[in-house]
C-alpha cells in the first residue's frame, strides 16, 4: 500500500478577508501560521514521517510546508517547488471580495465560477499587473502556460505532469510524500486520483491546515481516505 498526505495551506490573509486569491502571493494569517504548526504536530503525534515534500511557488503553501516540517523536526528533508501545484488562476476575479462579487453577479454565477470545473472566470489581459508573465518566478513558462484565467479542468491538466513525472515516481520508490498545496489544486489532484465526477468534485472542500491521508494500491487506486485529527488523549483513570 502507498500512502500520500495532502495538506492545504493554513488560512491566508485573503481567506480571512474573503477575497479571490488564485496566484496572488498572499501570506498566512496568524491563524494560518498556527494551523500549519498544528498540522505538523498532529502528524508527529500519529507517528508520521516524510522523505520528501512537494509544494507550489506561493508563500502561503511554502510556509505551511516549512512550519509543518519544523513541528515534525523534519526541516532537513528535500522540498521541491513547482508552479504546477499553484492554486487555480482566478483571472480578473483575483483580489475581489467574494461577497461583493455575489452582490454584483449573483450567487449562481459566482458558484459556477468557483465550483463548475468547466466555467472560466473572466480573463485578465497581459498588460494587467496580475499577469504572471511579469513575475520572475514564472519566467521559464511559455506563453501558452501563462494563464489569463483557468477553470478546474485546466488546473488538472497543468498539475498532472508534475503528478505523473515527479510525485508518482517518488511514491513508487516507497518514499513517504507530503504534498502541500491549495484548495483547488488539491481538489484537482483528488478528482484525478479518485475519478470523481464533476458533481462530486463540486462538493469537495478541503479544509485549511488539516492533513488528508490517501491510501493507494500499487496501481494508484484509492483504497482509503481520511483527515487526521489530534489523537484522543486517554482520560484520567
Ligand atoms: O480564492 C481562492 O483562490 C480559492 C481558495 O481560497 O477560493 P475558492 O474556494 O473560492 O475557489
Amino acid at each position: 500500500m502507498l500512502k500520500l498526505v495532502l495538506l492545504r495551506h493554513g488560512e491566508s490573509i485573503w481567506n480571512q478577508e474573503n477575497r479571490f486569491t488564485g496566484w496572488t502571493d498572499v501570506d498566512l494569517s496568524e491563524e494560518g501560521l498556527r494551523q500549519a504548526w498544528h498540522a505538523g504536530d498532529v502528524l508527529r503525534q500519529h507517528g508520521y514521517m516524510f522523505d520528501i515534500g512537494f509544494t507550489s511557488v506561493l508563500k502561503r503553501s511554502i510556509k505551511t510546508m516549512h512550519l509543518t516540517l519544523e513541528a515534525m523536526d523534519l526541516l532537513w528533508i528535500p522540498v521541491q517547488k513547482s508552479w504546477r501545484l499553484n492554486e487555480r488562476f482566478y483571472g480578473a476575479l483575483q483580489g475581489l471580495n467574494k461577497a461583493d462579487t455575489i452582490a454584483q453577479y449573483g450567487t449562481e454565477q459566482v458558484q459556477r465560477w468557483r465550483r463548475d470545473p468547466h466555467e472560466l472566470p473572466p480573463p485578465i489581459t497581459p498588460d494587467d499587473p496580475r499577469y504572471p508573465g511579469h513575475d520572475a518566478r514564472y519566467r521559464h513558462l511559455t506563453a501558452r502556460e501563462l494563464p489569463l484565467t483557468e477553470n478546474l479542468s485546466q488546473t488538472i491538466t497543468r498539475a498532472l505532469p508534475f503528478w505523473t513525472e515527479t510525485i508518482v515516481p517518488a511514491l513508487r520508490s516507497h518514499q513517504k510524500v507530503l504534498v502541500c498545496a491549495h484548495g483547488n489544486s488539491l481538489r484537482a489532484l483528488v478528482q484525478y486520483i479518485d475519478h470523481l465526477s464533476d458533481a462530486e468534485v463540486a462538493e469537495l472542500d478541503i479544509p485549511t491546515g488539516t492533513p488528508l491521508v490517501l491510501e493507494l494500491d500499487d496501481d494508484l487506486n484509492r483504497l482509503n481516505q481520511y483527515y487526521l485529527e489530534p489523537p484522543t488523549q486517554p482520560g484520567p483513570g
